[in-house]
């Protein structure tokens, strides 16, 4: 298994009174399952997700990304984990609004110490790959959403994460291109074989994941292959 999760818990301390985000949930992901998190708001979905991106720590709980046990790791693991293994799509794209689209998307190729020239040609072909390269020079302030949305996922593509934690990256996206950004990630799924773990309030994304998990109120409800 890819991430195996046994226990895993979140309580937010809120003055006197605790909120239990996750209470105690089990679960594991195989490589290259595209798995949507779904549930009501406030059922502990972006809070899973947070957890097993490895962008926060659970109260409780183990978790295993392949053979490395998470606790053991240092804050600086924890970040080359994140720089080197995983890849993150979020609902605002979380642009550089001071780059153009080509420097977003090689933003993670220099931080892990590429040269600029092959990380910008490597930029180039992710950008074709999601279809916009002829905006590769754009700001995202010159961008459509869903064209903003398309450089996060190139973005999240360029180190090609062995798992892709997507945040309702169709939030704020028309059903044309919330067709386009699923497509793209189940392509991306089945050609690669990545893993997608990608929170969704949306029932009609159902039909493109592989598998779902229903969170309520902190705990699993349902988890099922379609
Ligand atoms: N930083 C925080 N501090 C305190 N409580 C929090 C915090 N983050 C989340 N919560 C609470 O934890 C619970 C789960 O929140 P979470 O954001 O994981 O739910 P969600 O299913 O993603 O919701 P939504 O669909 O509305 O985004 C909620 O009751 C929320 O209010």
């Amino acid at each position: 298994m890819l991430i195996e999760a046994q226990g895993l818990t979140k309580t937010y301390k809120m003055g006197a009174v605790d909120v239990n985000a996750l209470r105690g949930v089990d679960f594991s992901v195989g490589k290259g399952e595209f798995v949507g998190i779904t549930g009501f708001s406030g059922s502990g979905k972006s809070t899973l997700l947070h957890l097993a991106g490895l962008l926060d720590d659970p109260t409780a709980g183990s978790l295993k990304i392949g053979d490395t046990d998470i606790s053991g790791l240092s804050d600086h693991e924890k970040t080359e984990f994140r720089l080197r293994r995983f890849g993150y799509v979020f609902q605002d794209y979380a642009l550089v609004s001071e780059l153009n689209a080509v420097e977003n998307v090689y933003l993670p190729s220099l931080a892990r110490g590429e040269d600029r020239e092959a990380a910008e040609k490597h930029a180039i072909e992710m950008l074709e790959i999601v279809g916009i390269s002829g905006r590769a020079d754009h700001l995202p302030s010159e961008l459509s959403g869903g064209e903003q949305q398309r450089v996060a996922i190139a973005r999240a593509l360029i180190n090609s994460p062995e798992i892709m934690f997507a945040d309702e990256p169709c939030a704020n996206l028309d059903s044309v291109n919330s067709r386009n950004v699923l497509d793209l990630f189940r392509k991306v799924s089945e050609e690669s074989g990545q893993t997608i773990l990608m929170v969704s309030h949306e029932e009609w994304h159902a039909e493109y994941f592989e598998r779902i998990i229903r969170l309520h109120d902190g705990e699993i409800a349902e988890d099922k292959y379609l």
